[in-house]
């Protein structure tokens, strides 16, 4: 059977999924970093994979997978699968960053705010430039349970936000504003955060496009999703989508559209 593995390697959590070749998602999972070495991954044809956790684990990935299948470590691009980067150097981009990128201009090819809420949090603008997807540029902002430790490590009198294993506890709900105490005065900080500079991408990609009708779309991705929709003010609620996957779907899209650019080094 002719399937792909998609990886996404963050900086908490490795993603994967398996693709058959009509891009319909047929099995995924994920496990934090430091399990990767004790996890199977699916069998597949070809592998594709996104890493911007750095050499310990694609050393580790390395460990596990099949030497003998085909391994393609992206790296972003100028140019690919109709989306065009503006970054000053497109090829520092982040791998994960790129691969959302392409799978959100697929989705609607229409000008949108591309977010992944994990390790850090990106908000990134993508325009239409000729029926082309251009990413014009975005943010990294610390992640929601990242600020909230960072503040526990610099502040005598906040709380120390310990393990990575005790924060999903609660991903899905809304955060009073008005928040009446020191720990969910720290929450509603670091989801406010990042629903407020969402709302500021948003309303500057939105002026660059005052012609259109269609306001861009907010597309959704990573760890906390969830929690950041959940957040959103109601203006922006009704534009606002949740995408499961948008790395591993750009992955897809990536090994699909341009499988001739591979190079010797990055097939390996
Ligand atoms: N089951 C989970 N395990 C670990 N983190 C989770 C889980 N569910 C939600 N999270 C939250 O999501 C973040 C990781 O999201 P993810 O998209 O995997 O990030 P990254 O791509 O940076 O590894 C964590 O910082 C945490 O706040
Ligand atoms: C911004 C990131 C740290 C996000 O990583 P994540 O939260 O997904 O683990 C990653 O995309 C990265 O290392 N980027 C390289 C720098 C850049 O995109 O400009």
């Amino acid at each position: 059977m002719d399937y792909l593995l998609a990886i996404d390697a963050g900086n908490t959590r490795v993603k994967w999924g398996l693709f058959d070749a009509n891009s319909t998602l047929l099995v995924n999972g994920a496990c934090l970093n430091a399990e990767i070495v004790h996890t199977k991954l699916p069998a597949a044809a070809r592998i594709i994979i996104s890493n911007v956790a750095g050499e310990y684990i694609k050393k580790q990935l390395e460990e596990i997978l099949p030497k003998h299948i085909p391994t393609h470590w992206i790296t972003a691009k100028a140019s690919e699968c109709a989306v065009n980067s503006r970054y000053d150097q497109p090829e520092k981009l982040g791998t994960d960053r790129w691969a959302a990128l392409v799978a959100a201009w697929h989705i609607k090819q229409a000008p949108c705010v591309v977010v992944n809420a994990g390790t850090a949090v990106t908000i990134d603008a993508l325009a239409n430039n000729h029926n082309q997807g251009e990413f014009i540029g975005g943010m990294i902002l610390p992640g929601i349970h990242l600020m909230q430790k960072s503040l526990g490590v610099a502040a005598a009198q906040l709380p120390n936000i310990h393990k990575e294993k005790s924060i999903p506890s609660v991903i899905h709900q809304y955060q009073d504003i008005f928040a009446k105490n020191t720990a969910d005065a720290m929450r509603a900080g670091a989801i406010n955060a990042a629903c407020g500079a969402i709302k500021q991408m948003h309303t500057a990609l939105a002026a660059l496009n005052s012609d259109d009708k269609q306001a861009p779309y907010i597309f959704i991705s990573g760890g906390n999703a969830q929690l950041i929709k959940d957040n959103l003010l109601s203006d922006v609620t009704n534009l606002a989508l949740i995408v499961d996957n948008l790395v591993l779907r750009g992955l897809y899209l990536i090994d699909n559209c341009a499988p001739e650019n591979l190079t010797k080094s990055e097939k390996q």
